[in-house]
């Protein structure tokens, strides 16, 4: 490798973990101008070396033209949907349900459930090749190259397996009011929630706006058998992601029974104005893989999870 060469591949390493540190553990280890300092060195030696740009080089995050349109993408795996829970009682029919058909020996992880748009992102051998929408949960459509522009989706994992992953994508909450703010002086139409904004975002045929919309996203499931991975649970897959590079939402809880669970929901129904982002409830898994093989599906849903949903907020008039 010569000099220029070496300098490529050391600015896209350099890049890449300190871009995961900023935009995927929120804990930046360089400051702003030393991260852009090194963005530009990258842009000009690519420039004046076009066959040395890498695939997942962090200059290639926004393509260039737009799109004529999304093409139709059937998932490997569908994505299925949960049933809701709307209070106590629905809860603890879920968990006597549960133990008829399993028995008592078991536990739950909660999850916040993010208000966004369901997405799924295919990686081959740790590079992202393919991104979609959820669609109608076994066709999507296809927006790879607006996903690209989120900067929390890594483009290259840190093991290189061929993996596909589901999360929400999303819009913090002061990046819609800023939007809607700026919307709002143009005499644009404003948007009704941080979900749609997220959703119009990416239904934008030219990335270059997509990249305007500061998105990001949490990743929390992985498509088909964990066990093909050497899982065994929904908290060890959560890690897994975590270990690969994935940004996953901290705020999760083991809970050994359905009163703990309802105490993380008494707990986010306070917060939940506190949080960077909108959620709309929260998500109850088994934990146990084994278990939710036993437990098995409905017709449309998994029969180990349930979305307990939040009252809808009353319209401030
Ligand atoms: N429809 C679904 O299966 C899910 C939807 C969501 C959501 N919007 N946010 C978080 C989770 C999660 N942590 O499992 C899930 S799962």
């Amino acid at each position: 490798m010569n000099e220029i060469e070496q300098r490529i591949a050391e600015l896209n390493k350099l890049l890449h973990e300190y871009g995961h540190a900023y935009y995927v553990l929120d804990n930046p280890i360089v400051p702003d101008a030393v991260y852009d300092q090194l963005l530009n060195e990258l842009i000009a030696l690519e420039k004046e070396n076009p066959s040395l740009i890498y695939p997942d080089s962090p200059t290639q995050r926004v393509g260039g033209t737009p799109l004529q349109g999304f093409k139709k993408v059937t998932h490997a795996f569908p994505m299925l949907s949960l049933s809701n829970a709307f209070n106590e009682l629905d809860l603890r029919d879920f968990d006597r349900r549960i133990r008829q058909a399993i028995g008592d020996d078991f536990s739950y992880v909660c999850e916040l459930k993010i208000d966004g748009l369901a997405i799924s992102l295919r990686y081959e051998d740790g590079i992202f090749v393919q991104g979609a929408t959820r669609g109608d949960g076994v066709v999507g459509e296809e927006i790879t190259a607006n996903l690209r522009t989120i900067r929390s989706i890594p483009l290259r994992l840190k093991e290189p397996v061929t993996i596909e992953v589901r999360g929400e994508a999303y819009m913090p909450k002061k990046s819609f009011e800023a939007l809607n703010q700026s919307r709002q002086e143009k005499g644009l139409e404003l948007f009704a929630n941080p979900r749609n904004a997220a959703a119009g975002s990416l239904r934008q045929l030219d990335p270059k706006i997509a990249a305007s919309r500061n998105l990001s996203t949490f990743i929390y499931a992985i498509g088909g058998d964990g066990e093909a991975y050497g899982i065994d649970s929904h908290a060890e897959m959560l890690d897994y992601l975590e270990t690969l590079g994935f940004p996953s939402n901290k705020e999760r809880k083991f809970c050994e029974t359905i009163d703990d669970c309802i105490a993380f929901i008494n707990m986010w129904t306070e917060n939940r104005p506190n949080l960077a982002y909108e959620i709309d409830g929260i998500v109850i898994k088994v934990n146990r893989y084994a278990h939710q093989d036993e437990l098995g599906y409905t017709a449309k849903s998994p029969r180990w999870a349930i979305a307990y949903k939040f009252p809808a907020e009353e319209a401030i008039t």
